[in-house]
């Protein structure tokens, strides 16, 4: 099936886990995709070949896949170059995802030179933005669709703790092709907010994925209990 007519309206689960994290693992990623894929996610978000293609081999939705790299000379580090494109595409990843702000790449590789690889390679182009300007100048260039996940991640796009709810609703009625909400979102009422804005499918990640990040909401309200009641409360 498309895989737009099958990600359309639905909650894509991002899993991901760094080295530095608790769950670091592709098997562990895989069940967690598994229990994604439980509660209805449509689509999974995934970082590294092998993570793509451990959950490929376990859960049966489309992956988007991406390769977080740091490079000395380059600030981009969500699949900067065509070497993580090749590392996500012999790992079966039905779409790549990688970051188009028009900020300087490793090894002057340009953006329009990763989207011409990525569809000369007859893989699906994810467009990860940070402004409406860079959303419109990716739609131009030919990726597939666009996603608001690097917003709050340059220093020149809003600083915000909440999502980009400006900038899904403007490049949603702005681009032709499907607009993809992603960053922050957190609560059912955000996955409500933004398919109401027009947005073709969220993704959701921390909150879902990262239980170390969710356990802390909870540690942070006892403790911000504790501050208002006192410890000297009945219980
Ligand atoms: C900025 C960046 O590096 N974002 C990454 C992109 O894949 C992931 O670390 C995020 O978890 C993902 O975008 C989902 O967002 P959130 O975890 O906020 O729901």
């Amino acid at each position: 099936m498309d895989l737009f007519k099958q990600v359309r309206h639905g909650v894509i689960v991002s899993c991901q886990a760094l080295p530095d994290e608790p769950l670091f693992g592709s098997q562990i990623m895989a069940r967690m995709a598994a229990a994604a894929a439980a509660g209805g996610a449509v689509a999974i978000r995934a970082n590294t070949g092998a993570d793509v293609s451990s959950i490929k081999d376990t859960v049966d939705l489309p992956v988007i896949g991406i390769v977080k790299r740091s490079y000395p000379d380059s600030e981009v580090y969500i699949t900067p170059t065509e070497k993580e494109v090749d590392e996500l595409i012999a790992a079966g990843a039905d779409m790549i995802a990688f970051d188009a702000t028009r900020r300087r790449r490793p090894g002057g590789v340009t953006l329009e030179g990763m989207v011409r690889y990525i569809k000369a390679k007859g893989r699906l182009a994810m467009a990860d933005v940070s402004t409406l300007e860079e959303a419109l100048y990716a739609e131009s260039l030919g990726v597939d669709c666009v996603s608001t996940t690097l917003s709050g991640y340059t220093p020149y796009s809003p600083q915000i703790d909440i999502p980009d709810f400006q900038l899904a609703e403007k490049a949603a009625a702005a681009l032709k092709v499907p607009l993809i909400a992603e960053g922050r979102i957190s609560e059912p009422s955000h996955v409500m907010r933004m398919l109401g804005l027009g947005v073709h499918a969220v993704v959701v990640g921390s909150a879902i994925t990262r239980p170390q990040l969710i356990t802390k909401r909870f540690t942070a309200a006892a403790k911000r209990s504790i501050s208002i009641h006192g410890s000297e409360s009945k219980s």
